[in-house]
């Protein structure tokens, strides 16, 4: 566990603050692993309180600075990662598309998210492990259908084994955050990710969904 801000040394443009919070096991760390350093350790032990990692993106000539904090899924640690939330500029709320129970906890960590977090603060949802096809017990319809009736921004399938849309979903993140600070909404509509859905908050569809995805730029 890191208890104090990281120190930010190099240069960039924007900094932006995501927090990454859903059930215990539902593949947090490995995603902020995979996104950070390409790479998937099977064996992870449990997060204590807070991890944060660092990485920088460049989105169209802009280096921008994504802070992760990768929060304990543990009940435990509740009281802890609840203070991590007000400073967020971004939320990744995450699932386990292979338990369903993880699923059921989304509207409690989104009630989190508002409750403890920016009015500003920008919600992704997130169904890790999309390699576990024979194992699905969350049908993306069903998060599609969640993360438009909670007004957020998109909903996204993952694997941080395979290497599936983990960057995708920074990239997206950092998007819509460029576009909320100052890059044009015509420069963002120049480019186009597919595998995921997009709600209309910001600015219009872009993509639909699911595995058999089809880009609907
Ligand atoms: N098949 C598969 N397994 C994954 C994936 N991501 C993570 N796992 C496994 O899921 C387990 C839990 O991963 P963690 O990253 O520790 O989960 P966490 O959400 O950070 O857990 P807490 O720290 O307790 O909140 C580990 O055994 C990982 O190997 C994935 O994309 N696919």
């Amino acid at each position: 566990m890191q208890s104090a801000e990281p120190e930010v040394e190099d240069s960039f443009d924007f900094l932006f603050k995501i927090i990454l919070v859903g059930d215990s096991d539902v593949g947090k760390t490995c995603m902020v692993q995979r996104f950070k350093s390409g790479i998937f350790i099977e064996k992870q032990q449990n997060t204590i309180g807070v991890d944060f990692t660092v990485r920088t993106l460049d989105i169209d000539g802009k280096k921008v600075k994504m802070q992760v904090w990768d929060t304990a899924g543990q009940e435990r640690f509740r009281t802890i990662t609840q203070s991590y939330y007000r400073s967020a500029h971004g939320a990744m709320v995450a699932y386990d598309i292979s338990r369903r129970s993880t699923f059921e906890s989304v509207p409690h960590w989104i009630r989190e998210v508002e409750q403890y977090g920016a009015a500003s603060v920008v919600v992704i949802l997130v169904g890790n492990k999309s390699d576990l096809h024979a194992q699905r017990q969350v049908l993306f319809e069903d998060t599609c259908t969640l993360a438009e009736k909670s007004a957020l921004l998109a909903a996204l399938e993952t694997s941080a084994k395979e290497a599936q849309n983990i960057d995708a979903a920074f990239i997206l993140m950092a998007r819509e955050l460029l576009a909320r600070n100052g890059m044009t909404i015509a420069e963002q509509n120049s480019h186009c990710s597919p595998q995921f859905m997009l709600s209309e908050s910001s600015h219009p569809i872009q993509a639909a969904v699911s595995d058999n995805k089809k880009c609907g730029c």
